[in-house]
């Protein structure tokens, strides 16, 4: 009986095996790199790293924050604009670049390629950063200082590294007579961080009643990361092919203030506190394995240490106990569920006075396999108080998944240029973006939305982003330079090699 047993044990163990290796080599093809002949990163002089290195230091000192929607550092952003235009003057001058200013102080240029049957792409990017205050940075956060091969500041990650990336890129091509063939967009907003409402809103209403369609858009997101995913040792990089929905919502107690030397059982702060105490101890259900999540892990599954790369080759039957090991650590926890986060409470007037009113805003960012309805109904039934007034500030469902097959234009001439300018990732996979960004105002204008930003992260890395210290490396900034000097360069590809020979074309 019990030799039975064992046989029994090493088939099931056998099968199992069977499956993981198919799927290993299915995944192992999927995520082969394109071969063939390859652009080579273009070289830059010891002259020109200097003025590229100076050219984001200089941006990365211009304060432009976005505090809240229609309160955003105008000022700051005129004197961004202006600086664009010195730094850059072949950019402005170019007689196939137009440059037009949208809500004030986004930009947007329209690049004319050679080609005018060609499709159009756009490259998207934001100016406006979170605020920083000194406290708690090693250099001041707009100070521009650089420590051991780092330009530190608020916005070297998120996002001048892509305004400026792009814009030297250009630079760099007219400086090098290059027109290109395909014509293509350059967009700049100056409030993702608070909605995109008066910028990429504006700039993507103007093009769409102009009749502009896109081949397909890039945008910020995703990035390179080394070391991010546990069980994955070598660097991968990563392209959003969706992004989670948000809801932001403000909570509200309102109680008769009074003396405090006669305090009733419960305050408004009291109340508030307990609600949003309920919130971050209910966290919403894990939904691992339920949206596109699935297919990151299962393109990665080569990249993970043995038995974990068997693990992931078989996500039908190990989803569940894969989901709960995501979820002890933050970043990793954000693609298993739709994330819970308290991030500004005020209340009380005084001392000596009962507080009068409590608000607390809460920010959750939705699950592609969830709704806004849903979490709305999850968060009532966990408050469960009708003493606290719940309204929605804003709230969007997650974004549709952009095509990733072999036969996406846009999909593959970025896979091609992360390959070419990160020749060290060992993978390429499409994933879910956890934040939010401008490209969504573009719905309208494209299906082909990926969110990618050419950047080098470390796990210790992802904190910096809205948070202290945020910085690049030097070598990273030019690796961004030379993303979009050759995205630029590969996008003028008529169209992709037809499928049975597209791998060795491309
Ligand atoms: C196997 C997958 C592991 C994924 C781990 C997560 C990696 C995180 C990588 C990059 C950071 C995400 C930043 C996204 C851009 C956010 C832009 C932004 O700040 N928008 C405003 C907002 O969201 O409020
Ligand atoms: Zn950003
Ligand atoms: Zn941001």
């Amino acid at each position: 009986m019990m030799a039975r047993c064992g046989r029994a044990a090493v088939l099931v163990w056998l099968g199992l095996v069977a499956i993981g290796v198919t799927a290993l080599l299915r995944v192992g093809l999927v995520s082969e790199p394109p071969q063939g002949a390859r652009r080579r990163p273009v070289g830059f002089s010891a002259l020109e790293k200097e003025q590229l290195r100076e050219a984001l230091r200089g941006a990365v000192k211009i304060p432009t924050v976005s505090f809240s929607p229609g309160n955003v550092t105008t000022s700051a952003m005129e004197e961004f604009g202006a600086y664009i235009q010195k730094v850059f003057p072949r950019v402005f001058s170019s007689s196939f670049v137009h440059h037009e200013m949208v809500g004030g102080y986004s930009h947007l240029f329209t690049v004319h390629g050679s080609d005018p049957h060609l499709q159009p792409y756009m490259l998207l990017a934001h100016l406006d950063v979170v605020p920083a205050s000194d406290e708690g940075w090693e250099v001041p956060p707009f100070s521009g200082q650089e420590r051991d091969g780092f330009l530190y500041g608020r916005g070297t990650l998120d996002n001048k590294n892509a305004v400026m990336g792009i814009l030297q890129a250009m630079d760099f091509l007219l400086k090098r007579n290059h027109r290109p063939i395909r014509s293509f967009y350059i967009a700049i907003g100056h409030d993702e961080e608070v909605s995109g409402h008066d910028g990429a809103r504006k700039i993507a209403a103007k093009l769409e009643s102009a009749g502009v369609r896109l081949a397909f858009l890039i945008d910020e997101g995703l990035a390179v990361l080394d070391g991010v995913v546990k069980g994955i040792k070598r660097p991968v990089a990563l392209v959003g092919t969706t992004e989670k929905g948000s809801i932001t919502l403000t909570l509200t107690v309102q109680r008769d203030p009074g003396h405090s030397s006669v305090p009733p059982k419960e305050t408004s702060i009291g109340i508030l506190a307990a609600a949003v105490s309920r919130l971050e101890q209910n966290p919403m259900p894990s939904l691992f394995g339920k949206g596109p999540e699935l297919a990151t892990f299962e393109q990665l599954a080569t990249q993970f240490t043995f038995p974990l790369n068997i693990v992931m080759a078989n996500l039908w039957l190990f989803a569940p106990v894969v989901g709960r090991i995501l979820e002890w650590e933050p970043s990793t926890n954000a693609l298993v569920r739709t994330t819970t986060a308290v991030t500004l409470f005020q209340a009380g007037v005084k001392a000596n006075i009962i507080p009068p009113f409590a608000n607390a805003t809460v920010n959750f960012r939705i699950h592609p396999a969830q709704t806004v309805e849903e979490v709305l109904e999850l968060t009532r039934a966990v408050i469960a108080d009708d003493r606290v007034k719940i309204r929605v500030q804003e709230a969007f469902n997650p974004l549709p998944v952009s095509p990733h097959d072999e036969g996406s234009f846009g999909f593959q001439i970025i896979r091609r240029t992360i390959h070419e300018v990160f020749s060290d990732v060992s993978a390429i996979a499409p994933g879910v973006c956890i934040g939010n960004t401008d490209s969504r105002h573009y719905l309208n204008l494209t299906s082909s939305i990926y969110r990618f930003s050419p950047i080098w992260l470390k796990a210790e890395d992802l904190g910096r982003i809205h948070g202290l210290n945020e910085r690049i490396s030097l070598e990273t900034y030019e690796r961004g330079v030379q993303f979009y000097l050759h995205l630029i360069q590969n996008s003028d590809l008529p169209e992709l090699p037809k499928p049975h020979k597209s791998l060795h074309e491309l």
